[in-house]
């Protein structure tokens, strides 16, 4: 549709300590300024030191790690997402200026925390990768350091690390293998289609360490891994790219395109059906605490509350009338006397008593 309004797909970059995240980031904002596609830049590390792009919104800007972890008494963890919850308690703000900018951007990009599990398990993390989502089409770039994932088991700790962020924030998600211009990933890109390949090097590896760190139980362990991950692999879209030399940022740019269409395809229905059963689950248990109140007040089977209220008038003289009295005094003289003459109920009786009598 011609009017329909610009949405900017974020892209969330999640990795290990030292994987090269914050020179991804770098490199792939100097990119899209070079293709005239600035993208909106957000950083959510409150201890980096220093960044080597210039972020829109920073987290530092909000939040004085080293003062948090000084206030609360904590380690540099603990500091790190103490952070994030403080920040994510202002979220509505920042998700108001997104809002602002989103239709004049492509992209937004996010940098996180080093310690990927501060992000991963937090529920910081799980309210911002929702928070995002739940507005524009949202994935996961996690980033690999190739050199270092060389060995299998190295490799298959990667994957299964990949795998629990997917299954955790249930996004999109493109392994992007960094640093290439070092170590080419094509090894990695073929372990993950050909079995028989990554039995090879996992037999290789049982060679080259014959000291005994791969041990025969922790290669049939990797084997029975990896054909658990199979399912997984073929969910995945794969690059390899450097954040030092730009190589592969357009290969990068492609399979973001194609997590687009795979949010629109599967994951957003997926997460409006999510938001449609949380606001039904809401709904239920609204009625259910009004009609456990409604018990609570006696009125279970009256429906409307203001009905019995009405009951309820002042006199005159502002006093309040229970009705239950009232229906006493509406008993005429006629049945009175019809009662006392039933009952041989003398005169003497007064019409108080009569009354008592009369109802019990
Ligand atoms: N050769 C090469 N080095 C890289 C590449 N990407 C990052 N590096 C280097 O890897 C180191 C870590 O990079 P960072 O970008 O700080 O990694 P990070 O994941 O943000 O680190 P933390 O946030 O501290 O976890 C730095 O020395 C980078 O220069 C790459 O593509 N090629």
């Amino acid at each position: 549709m011609a009017n329909e309004e610009k949405k900017p797909c974020c892209i969330i970059v999640v990795g290990m300590a030292g994987s090269g995240k914050t020179t991804f980031m770098q490199q792939l904002n100097a990119h899209l300024h070079r293709k005239n596609t600035p993208p909106y830049v957000m950083n959510l590390d409150p201890a980096v030191y220093k960044l080597p792009y210039e972020a829109n919104i920073d987290i530092r800007d909000t939040v004085a790690y080293k003062e948090v972890m000084k206030q609360y008494n904590l380690g540099p963890n603990g500091g790190i997402m103490t952070s994030l919850n403080l920040f994510v308690t202002k979220f509505d703000q920042v998700l108001n200026i997104l809002e602002k900018r989103a239709p004049s951007v492509d992209h937004i990009l996010i940098d996180t925390p080093g310690q990927i599990e501060i992000f991963q398990w937090s529920a910081s993390g799980s309210i911002i990768c929702d928070t995002l989502a739940s507005s524009w089409p949202t994935c996961i770039a996690y980033i690999i350091d190739t050199p270092r994932s060389t060995s299998t088991s190295t490799w298959m700790s990667s994957m299964l690390y990949a795998c629990s962020m997917l299954y955790k924030t249930k996004l999109p998600l493109i392994l992007v293998y960094n640093k290439c211009d070092v170590q080419n990933a094509d090894f990695a890109k073929e372990w993950m289609v050909d079995f028989e390949a990554f039995q090879q090097a996992i037999r290789k590896d049982e060679e080259d360490n014959a000291d005994g760190s791969t041990s025969g139980y922790m290669s049939s362990l990797v084997n029975s891994m990896s054909l658990m991950l199979e399912e997984f692999y073929r969910h995945l879209d794969s690059v390899q790219c450097s954040a030092v030399t730009g190589e592969g940022m357009d290969d990068f740019l492609e399979a973001v395109n194609k997590k687009v269409e795979e949010y629109e395809k599967e994951y957003k229905p997926e997460i409006e059906r999510l938001k449609k059963l949380s606001e039904e689950e809401k709904e239920k248990q609204k009625e259910k605490q009004l009609s456990s109140l409604m018990k609570d007040m006696h009125v279970a089977d009256k429906p409307d509350p203001a009905e019995t209220l009405s009951d309820i008038e002042y006199e005159d003289n502002g006093e309040l009338v229970d009705p239950d009295e009232d229906e006493g005094e509406t008993i005429s003289e006629d049945v009175k006397n019809q009662y006392r003459k039933a009952f041989n109920i003398s005169d003497s009786v007064s019409n108080e008593e009569l009354l008592k009598m009369m109802q019990s």
